[in-house]
């Protein structure tokens, strides 16, 4: 009886994951396509999804469930999410982590990206899914050089060194120790099989990228021709070893654009001409990089904007050349005056997402390489009761990190404008003929 049991589950399994090759993203020249037509990304930035869906305390599946279903009436088609994060000692890394040295895995935690995965699938909702983090706030690279080397990972928002904790961070790429232990927790995600579905994640069609890192930079601002190199060459062979291990999904890196590349357009093009990386990203933040200033809004509107155009644009010319498809996957702006109180006007944030939308809307409608957005990010019905904002170890996960302010950037359910706002150009972007 147990042999037949197990034959017909197997059977089951099979048929589980049986897939049909078209069903899975790809690329069309410099469009993203599926299924014979061209696929615009209308996204958000959720990296707690699958906190969320875990089954344990730190989950909320109900709370989870509620958020796709809101997501999905805004008509978000996309969600970036975090899959992995290494057990970092500091105050600016989540709590707990999916992973707690090489090799110890939570598997409670990771098995909530399980019913992520299942719940994105059952509201037609793609993924991207990003194996690691060049920044603090879920472990990341220089967590995993700490173990390493037996020193504690910095906080950058503590040592105010972020030219050094960078430089930590972008040593990664040139361990061979850490290195192999990453490709260990990538094999273990990428040839996982949803506990939820029973599909594996290579047969999943909801995936539309794994992404190799959150943000990943060659090194800190005077990162030199050798690091420019390393990064190059860590980009292109853990493509290759991602492809290696699931011939169906595509493989992006995350990166933020020239912003993240020293501003090298030889080093952003070449970071993304393997042939193992199928399309561009970029990520846009204009009060982050000194563009436009939170207390004085009027006064650098008009500079931060036309600086933000140029950033939009230059990005979309330079896919052109290189010929692959483009997304802009993260955006976003402070509350007016930089305030996190959830009861903040969002006059300029309205206006900076509008600008953002038109500006690419029009140009995905040209068919120009740009396939779309995902703006930073969706705060949902999270809340915070720290009187300094600052996430504790059982707060409601939002879309503001543990190493920002809770309410910085992220979209609550109770910012009716600026969903609007969304809303429209989700609308937009769905009508223009695929
Ligand atoms: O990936 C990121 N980019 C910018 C966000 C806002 O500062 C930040 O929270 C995140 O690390």
């Amino acid at each position: 009886l147990f042999c037949v049991a197990s034959l017909t589950f197997a059977a089951d399994n099979k048929k589980v994951d049986a897939v049909n090759k078209a069903d899975f993203f790809t690329t069309n020249g410099a469009h993203l396509s599926v299924k014979g037509k061209n696929y615009y990304v209308v996204g958000t930035n959720m990296w707690y999804g699958g906190y969320l869906g875990s089954s344990g305390k730190v989950g909320d599946r109900a709370r989870l469930v509620k958020e796709l279903d809101n997501l999905k009436l805004l008509g978000i088609n996309n969600i970036r999410v975090l899959a992995v994060s290494e057990k970092a000692e500091h105050n600016s890394a989540v709590h707990p982590a999916t992973t707690n040295g090489f090799g110890d895995h939570n598997e409670e935690l990771l098995a909530g990206l399980d019913f992520f995965m299942a719940e994105i699938a059952k509201r037609d909702i793609s993924a991207v899914i990003y194996l690691n983090n060049f920044w603090q706030w879920s472990g990341g690279m220089t967590q995993y050089m700490s173990w390493i080397e037996g020193t504690p990972a910095q906080d950058p928002n503590v040592t105010k060194d972020w030219e050094g904790f960078m430089a930590k961070s972008a040593s990664f790429y040139q361990s061979k120790k850490a290195q192999t232990e990453w490709r260990k927790t990538i094999k273990k995600i990428v040839t996982r099989v949803n506990t939820v579905t029973g599909k594996s994640y290579i047969n999943d069609p909801s995936i539309l990228s794994w992404q190799l890192a959150n943000e990943p930079r060659a090194g800190n601002s005077k990162a030199s021709a050798k690091e420019k190199e390393i990064y190059v060459k860590w980009i292109n062979d853990t493509a290759k070893y991602i492809h290696s291990l699931d011939p169906n999904h595509m493989v992006s890196t995350g990166s933020e654009g020239l912003m993240g590349s020293n501003n090298d357009e030889k080093l952003y093009s070449d970071a993304h001409a393997s042939p193992y990386i199928n399309y561009m990203t970029y990520h846009m933040w204009i009060r982050n990089w000194g563009w436009f200033d939170k207390a004085k809004p009027a006064e650098t509107w008009d500079a931060g904007l036309a600086k933000a155009n140029e950033y939009l644009n230059v990005h979309i010319d330079i896919a052109k050349k290189v010929n692959k498809p483009l997304v802009l996957e993260e955006f976003g702006l402070d509350r007016d005056f930089g305030s996190y109180d959830i009861k903040a006007t969002t006059h300029y944030r309205d206006k900076f997402y509008r600008i953002v939308f038109d500006t690419l809307y029009n140009r995905v409608k040209a068919g120009e390489a740009i396939a779309g957005y995902n703006f930073w990010a969706w705060n949902g019905s999270a809340r915070t009761t720290r009187a300094n904002y600052w996430w504790q170890t059982g707060d409601d996960f939002m879309g503001d990190p543990p190493q920002e302010e809770q309410g910085m950037y992220g979209i609550f359910d109770s910012d009716i404008s600026t969903i609007l706002i969304i809303k429209e150009y989700a609308d937009k972007m769905h009508a223009i003929p695929k």
